[in-house]
């Protein structure tokens, strides 16, 4: 069996999911901003994504490729380096996620080719 057969791609989305939430130590990126809090962010950012969201739509099967989930990620992160500036908490934390989110994702996309 590979693991494409054996467990629903959904279950290996939901895994590498569960890594990118690791990384998220602050907690920014795991549920939606609050634009009641951020008032002006969708001003800025026309097509919010979070972790939670991505984890509903594993859920709902609304990716059919790692690229699909990845691209959601690339959304993610290019909010959060879009909207806060540089010096910011938040913008420092974009960078990490880009980075060590970005070798989850070549890694899982390793594991992918691997089990073809
Ligand atoms: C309770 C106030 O929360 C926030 O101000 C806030 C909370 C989470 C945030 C965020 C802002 N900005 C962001 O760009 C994304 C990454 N996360």
């Amino acid at each position: 069996h590979t693991l494409k057969s054996l467990w629903p791609f959904h279950a290996f989305l939901h895994s590498v999911l569960q890594q990118l939430i690791v990384k998220d130590t602050g907690q920014i990126f795991i549920e939606p901003v609050d634009q009641n809090e951020v008032p002006d962010y969708g001003d800025i950012v026309k097509h919010p994504m979070d972790l939670l969201t991505m984890e509903l739509k594993i859920k709902n099967s609304e990716y059919n490729s790692l690229e699909e989930f990845e691209n959601d990620f690339n959304l993610m992160v290019s909010n959060c380096l879009a909207y806060n500036s540089k010096e910011t908490i938040f913008y420092k934390a974009g960078i990490k996620m880009r980075d060590q989110g970005g070798t989850v994702l070549r890694t899982a996309k390793r594991d992918l080719k691997i089990l073809d």
